[in-house]
């Protein structure tokens, strides 16, 4: 969410952010509400004063003067109550609209409408040539009888997915290998629910723009977060946090659940694009400083590149555009893995800056070096997201007789050279 004050003095970035997000958004009848809201509020804190200053005085009045002072005080009173009736549905209203902002995105990000506008920066690994045609995930998986994903459909219909033998454990073992590695770079390592109300997922930022890809449990006024980010941007709303000994970092493992409603049609076989996965989500909560936040956006996508080195998959870095960023992001750099059945690289990892965007939105506050409370910045990024990096993993290592060599980081791990 965007502060009021910083609004009304810059109305024209705003607005320019909006056109670069495909935000739309009536600026000019916030702003009018905003006006509202402001002039009701002095006309009631005059009546107030008007009436205060009636009762401080009533006790020294003359006697035939308290009826008619009496009647005033009471007139200011009930005009104030009336008025403050009349502003509730303006403020809410107000809210909603402001939490519809988009945060301002930065000035290196490319300018486009979507994703076809985001620009790879950087390249690295090798991309494998094979002596033979490779196989797809699918056929990977289906050969060496690691998965089930077509009885499984029968239970529980489509995008879903189960892996058996040695897939189940190295699922289980690459989350378990990835919250080490990251707790092992200073994050705490912490379990959060996918189970969360619906206020967190506004204080997050995906609502209240994008409630349709949220699974709803209506009887129990919960929802179901697709990213541990949801519960971990709320942990700590309406905390003074200390900072001065650096920020709050977070290694969050959770189920994440995502309905994919604007994705009908798209990668709908295999293990790319599911219901319900499992990730490592970084998260960060740090002062308000834009140096600070550059210098964490860096750390944390240093720290996803470095898994995707050790599990020996090429990948490509991207400066993502504001059309394809989202609503709250100032930056947003995506890591994309390369798919050999494909012939391309796919976004496996997302690393984001939002500045106080969301802590504002989450009431996510610290008190600075000078004493004063600000809120916070907060930023997110995929350590790794399962089953998703499977298919990578499982592509690029694989041999004619479709077998599939481990990288060496995970091969003590899982007992052997191969899975
Ligand atoms: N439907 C899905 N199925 C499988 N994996 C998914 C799905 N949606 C997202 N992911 C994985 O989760 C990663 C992060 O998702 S994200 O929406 O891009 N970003 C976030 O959730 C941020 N909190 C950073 O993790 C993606 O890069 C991808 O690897």
């Amino acid at each position: 969410m965007l502060d009021l004050a910083f609004l009304r003095h810059n109305r024209d970035l705003v607005a320019r952010a909006a056109a670069q997000k495909n935000v739309a958004i009536d600026l000019d009848a916030l702003l009018a509400l905003d006006a509202d809201v402001r002039g009701a509020k002095s006309e009631i804190d005059t009546l107030r004063a008007e009436r205060n200053a009636i009762s401080a005085g009533f006790k020294s009045a003359a006697p035939e003067e308290k009826a008619e002072l009496g009647r005033r005080a009471k007139e200011a009173g009930a005009k104030a109550s009336e008025l403050e009736a009349g502003i509730a549905a303006k403020e809410e209203e107000l809210r909603d609209q402001l939490l519809r902002l988009p945060n301002i995105p930065w000035d290196g990000a490319p300018v486009g409408p979507d994703e076809n506008s985001n620009v790879v920066i950087r390249t690295e690994g090798t991309v494998p040539e094979f002596a033979f045609t490779p196989r797809d995930h699918v056929e990977l998986v289906e050969m060496n009888d690691w998965a089930d994903l077509g009885r499984i459909v029968q239970v529980s219909g489509s995008r879903q997915y189960c892996l058996k033998g040695r897939l189940a454990l190295l699922e289980t073992v690459l989350m378990s290998w990835a919250l080490t590695k990251i707790a092992a770079a200073g994050f705490t390592p912490i379990t959060v629910p996918a189970l969360v109300r619906e206020e967190a997922f506004v204080r997050q930022g995906q609502f209240p723009g994008h409630k349709e890809e949220t699974y709803q449990l209506p009887n129990d006024d919960l929802w179901l977060a697709g990213t541990a980010e949801v519960a971990l941007t709320s942990l700590h709303s309406g905390e003074i946090l200390d900072l001065s000994n650096g920020p709050v970092l977070y290694a969050g493992y959770s189920p994440c659940f995502r309905r994919e409603a604007g994705s009908a049609g798209r990668d709908v076989r295999g293990l790319l694009r599911v219901h319900q996965f499992a990730k490592v989500e970084q998260f960060v909560i740090c002062q308000a400083d834009e140096a600070t936040s550059a210098e964490w956006h860096a750390r944390l996508l240093g720290l996803a590149e470095e898994l995707l080195t050790d599990l020996e998959i090429p990948y490509q870095v991207i400066e993502t555009s504001t059309g394809d960023m989202g609503l709250g992001k100032f930056r947003m750099n995506d890591i994309e893995s390369w798919v050999p059945s494909l012939g391309k690289y796919r976004e496996t990892h997302s690393c984001s800056t939002l500045h106080d965007w969301q802590a504002r939105r989450a009431n996510l506050r610290y008190r600075d070096a000078d004493g004063k409370v600000r809120f916070a910045h907060t930023l997110n990024n995929t350590a790794l997201a399962s089953p998703r990096i499977l298919v990578p993993l499982l592509e690029n290592h694989q041999t004619e007789d479709g077998r599939v060599r481990l990288p060496k980081a995970l091969q003590g791990l899982m007992g052997g050279e191969y899975l």
